[in-house]
C-alpha cells in the first residue's frame, strides 16, 4: 500500500461499450444494488490482474474524472464529458456517473476526514487511486440511496483494478463507513457548533475553512445564512439560458425550450435537467448560458441613469463574452457600440464567437492599457463594466473542485489586478459616466475593498451609485446598498457582488 513505487495511479482503462462482452445482461441500473458488482469479485478474475470489466461503467467513468482531477490537475467539468463520450454513457448511466463525480469532488474534505478515522491512518498516506475509489465508495455509501451492500463491493472491485493488493483493506475501511450515517460521521468527527462554529461547518459542509470564514464576513456573521450558503454550495447549479433582448422573447423561448422563465432577471429562462445541448437558440445565437445573476449585474449597468452620450460602452474583462452578449443585444435597441477587452487570446475569440452579429468590437490586450492604447483612450466611455478576474468563490456549484484548490494566497496577486482594472476602468470612464465593478466572489477583500481602494487610487472624484434600484423591482435580499450582492442560498444565482460607481 505505501512502498514510493505503488503511489501513483496506473494508466486509465476505459471499459467501453464494446469492450463488455455480455455485460449489458448483468448490468442494471447502478443504484438499485444489482448493478453487476459482486461481492468476492476476487474469484471471478478481477484481482491483480487489472481488468476493469467487472467495474461497472458508471462508476469507472466516475474514477477516472476523480483520478484525473487529482492526477493531473483537470477540471472535472471539460474531461467528464470526453470520458462519458469514450464510455458510451448516456441518460441514467451518464447522470449517475456525473452526479458521483461532482458529488465526490465537493464532499471530498468530509470525506477525507471520515476515511482518515475509518482507516485508523491519514487519508494522504493511502495510494492515491485507492483514496480516489475511497471516496468515491464512502460518498455512495453516505449522500446516495445505493444499498451499503452494493457499494462496497462495486467499490471493493474497482479497487481490484487500481489499487493492487488493497481490496482487502478498502473492504474493511468502507465496512467501517457503512457502520454510521453522514449525520453520525459529522457527531463524531466534527467539533461542537459550539465550541469551534467555522470548524463544524467546514467539516459538516466540506468546505475549507477560510472560505467559511469569508462566506460568514460577508453575510455579515449570520451563522445560520451561513449554513444555508454552504447547502446550496453543494447542490447541483441550474443551468439559465439569458434570450438575448430584441432577438428572443424568454416566455417563448421558455416554451421553446421546456423551461421556465426566471424570477428575476427579464432575459432568464430556467432550464430542467441539466445541460442546455444542442439547442437550436443557442446555436442561432438568439440566447446565450448564462447564470441569471450574471444577467443582472450587465443589464444594471445599461440601466443606471446618464445624462448627456450614452453610445461608447466598454466590457473591460469580457472572455468568455456571456455579459458582452448580453450588452451587445442591449446596444443594439439603444443605439450603443460595445468594446470588448480580452487580455487572453484564446478567450477573445471567445467574446467574437459570442458575439457575431451584434456592435461589439473586441480587442485583444490588457486593459489596464488604457490610456497607452490609442483604441483605449482616457474619459472616453459613457458605460463601463470591469468583470474583474477573481476567486470564484461566488460560483463553486459550477466548480465542484475548485474550493479545494484555490487558496488564501491567490487573493494578493487577484485583488491588486483587480484594482489595477477597476482603476484603469475609472481612467476610460468620461466624466458623469458609469462603471459597474462585478465579481462572482462575495470575498470582502475582492469586493468592498478593491472598490474603495481602486476609488481612492483612481485620481478622479468617484461617488457610488446605490445599485439596487438598478436590479428588478422587488428583489428581495439586497441589503443596505449602496452596493448588492446576490447569493445563491437568496436568489438562486451564483453569488455576484455588483457596486455602480459614477465618475466626477
Ligand atoms: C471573470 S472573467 C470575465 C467573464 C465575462 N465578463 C463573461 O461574462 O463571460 C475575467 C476575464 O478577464 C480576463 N482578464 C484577466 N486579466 C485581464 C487584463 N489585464 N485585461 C483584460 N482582461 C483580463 C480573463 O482572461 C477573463 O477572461
Amino acid at each position: 500500500m505505501t512502498g514510493p513505487g505503488e503511489r501513483q495511479y496506473p494508466r486509465p482503462v476505459r471499459s467501453g461499450p464494446g469492450s463488455e462482452p455480455g455485460r449489458g445482461d448483468r448490468r442494471r441500473d447502478p443504484r438499485d444494488g444489482r448493478d453487476g458488482a459482486r461481492p468476492g469479485g476476487d474469484r471471478r478474475g478481477g484481482g491483480r490482474t487489472g481488468r476493469t470489466d467487472v467495474v461497472d461503467r458508471p462508476r469507472r467513468a466516475a474514477y477516472d474524472a476523480l483520478a484525473a482531477v487529482h492526477r493531473d490537475d483537470a477540471y472535472a467539468n471539460l474531461v467528464l464529458p470526453a470520458i462519458l463520450r469514450d464510455a458510451g454513457l448516456y441518460g441514467r448511466d451518464a447522470a449517475f456517473a456525473t452526479e458521483l463525480t461532482y458529488g465526490t469532488l465537493r464532499a471530498v474534505g468530509t470525506l477525507d476526514a471520515i476515511l482518515t478515522d475509518a482507516a485508523g491512518r491519514d487519508v494522504e498516506r493511502i495510494d492515491p487511486p485507492v483514496r480516489d475509489a475511497l471516496r468515491l465508495g464512502a460518498y455512495q455509501l453516505l449522500h446516495t440511496r445505493v444499498p451499503a451492500h452494493a457499494a462496497v463491493s462495486a467499490t471493493v472491485d474497482l479497487v481490484k483494478t487500481v489499487g493492487y493488493g488493497a481490496s482487502g483493506f478498502a473492504n474493511a475501511v468502507l465496512r467501517e463507513v457503512a457502520g454510521r450515517d453522514a449525520d453520525a460521521w459529522i457527531d463524531r468527527i466534527a467539533p461542537s457548533m459550539a465550541d469551534d462554529p467555522v470548524g463544524h461547518l467546514a467539516l459538516a459542509h466540506s468546505h475549507p475553512q477560510w472560505i467559511v470564514r469569508a462566506f460568514r464576513e460577508a453575510l455579515g456573521g449570520d451563522l445560520g445564512e451561513t449554513t444555508r450558503l454552504l447547502i446550496e454550495d453543494n447542490q447541483p447549479p441550474p443551468v439559465h439560458l439569458c434570450a438575448r433582448p430584441g432577438l428572443a422573447d424568454p416566455a417563448e423561448l421558455a416554451d421553446e425550450v421546456g423551461g421556465a422563465p426566471g424570477a428575476f432577471s427579464p432575459y432568464a429562462v430556467y432550464l430542467s435537467g441539466g445541460a442546455p445541448g444542442d439547442l437550436p437558440a443557442l446555436a442561432q445565437g438568439r440566447a446565450h448560458v448564462q447564470d441569471e445573476g450574471s444577467q443582472l449585474v450587465a443589464a444594471a449597468l445599461a440601466a443606471g441613469p446618464l445624462d448627456g452620450p450614452d453610445g461608447r460602452w466598454l466590457d473591460l474583462c469580457a472572455g468568455p463574452g456571456g455579459k458582452t452578449g448580453l450588452l451587445g443585444a442591449l446596444a443594439v435597441q439603444r443605439d450603443a457600440r460595445v468594446t470588448a477587452v480580452e487580455v487572453a487570446e484564446h478567450r477573445a475569440r471567445l467574446v467574437e464567437r459570442a458575439t457575431r452579429g451584434l456592435p461589439v468590437n473586441v480587442l485583444h490586450t490588457d486593459g489596464r492599457t488604457v490610456g497607452a492604447d490609442p483604441k483605449l483612450p482616457e474619459e472616453h466611455f459613457d458605460r463601463v463594466l470591469v468583470d474583474a478576474p477573481c476567486t470564484g468563490l461566488g460560483s463553486l456549484r459550477r466548480r465542484p473542485e475548485s474550493r479545494w484548490r484555490r487558496q488564501p494566497s491567490d487573493l494578493p496577486p487577484l485583488t491588486r489586478l483587480q484594482r489595477e482594472l477597476l482603476t484603469a476602468g475609472l481612467r476610460a470612464t468620461r466624466p458623469g459616466g458609469l462603471v459597474a465593478y462585478v465579481t462572482c466572489s462575495p470575498h470582502v477583500v475582492e469586493t468592498h475593498v478593491t472598490v474603495t481602494e481602486a476609488a481612492r487610487r483612481c485620481g478622479a472624484p468617484v461617488d457610488f451609485v446605490d445599485a439596487r434600484p438598478l436590479l428588478p423591482a422587488g428583489m428581495p435580499g439586497l441589503g443596505a446598498g449602496p452596493t448588492v450582492q446576490l447569493w445563491p442560498h437568496r436568489h438562486g444565482t451564483d453569488a455576484m457582488f455588483l457596486a455602480v460607481l459614477r465618475r466626477g
